[in-house]
């Protein structure tokens, strides 16, 4: 059949990476972006269906989902992968902070899980959700507490999703630590960083997408998280 995998946020690094491997393998990819960028214009040149979305507050999403439903009547899978890394800080208001994680990270995918179930036992069987979480769901974070809150919940709709769509639909989380750095990161905060992991590497998005895959290709995996952290727990 080869419908498509919808994966969110896939204008860059993680979500783009996985979009251009899907693509490479023949696999069609339905990819929401939020800020343009000439990588956008890249995927759909290799033959992405790209749509504009920003999931900060649900009429936004309902936009979405409804673009979405014009353009397949059928999902192989979802990745959630939009995610906005957002610290607590002196010059935002903690409830702003609060309420922007759990919207892309809780509300998001919960939303259009619900409305795109159909999509799902439309398409390819098994179906699949992956929610990309975080490594500080298990450790909480002094830095980024509502952001860690937010991926705890997002961790939790695996669990409940699991239950509800089983046997059509896996629902698994990958759990990433770091796996690349952003731009600006100085180098102090990159060599504190890379100490936090027994590893000790920024592996870069290729792990991640070796990730989603394996979950994707397994057919006896729901309900859980895998972790992507090189070994951090033990460091
Ligand atoms: N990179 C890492 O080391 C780690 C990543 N993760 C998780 O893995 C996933 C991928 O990480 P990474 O590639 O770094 O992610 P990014 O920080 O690059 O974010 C991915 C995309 O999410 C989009 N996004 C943010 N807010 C919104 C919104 N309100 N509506 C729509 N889209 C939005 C951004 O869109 P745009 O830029 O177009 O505005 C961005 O391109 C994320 O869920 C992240 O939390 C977890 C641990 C470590
Ligand atoms: N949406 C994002 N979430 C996270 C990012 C990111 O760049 N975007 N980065 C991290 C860090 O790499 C962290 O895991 C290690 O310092 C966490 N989440």
């Amino acid at each position: 059949m080869n419908s498509p995998i919808l994966i969110t946020g896939a204008g860059q690094r993680i979500g783009l990476a996985f979009a251009k491997a899907c693509l490479e393998q023949g696999q069609p990819v339905i990819a929401s972006y939020r800020s343009y960028r000439p990588a956008v214009d890249a995927l759909q040149k290799a033959g992405a269906t790209c749509i504009h979305a920003d999931f900060a507050n649900n009429e936004g999403v309902d936009e979405f989902i409804e673009a979405l439903r014009k353009k397949t009547d059928d999902l192989r899978a979802i990745i959630h992968n939009a995610s906005d890394w957002l610290p607590e800080s002196d010059d935002s208001e903690p409830a702003d902070v609060m309420n922007a994680m759990m919207q892309i990270h809780a509300m998001t995918p919960y939303r259009i899980n619900l409305a795109c179930r159909s999509l799902l036992e439309n398409g390819d069987s098994p179906a699949d959700i992956v929610h990309m979480t975080d490594y500080v769901v298990e450790k909480g974070s002094a830095k980024h507490i509502a952001y860690a809150a937010s991926k705890a919940a997002m961790a939790n709709l695996t669990l409940s999703f699991s239950r509800l769509l089983a046997p059509r639909v896996k629902v698994n989380s990958v759990a990433p630590s770091l796996i690349m750095f952003n731009p600006g990161d100085s180098g102090d905060y990159r060599e504190k960083a890379l100490k936090k992991s027994l590893l000790a590497i920024e592996p870069g998005e290729s792990v991640a997408v070796k990730t989603i895959q394996f979950i994707l290709d397994n057919p006896y995996i729901t309900g859980r998280t895998l972790s992507l952290d090189g070994g951090r727990h033990l460091a």
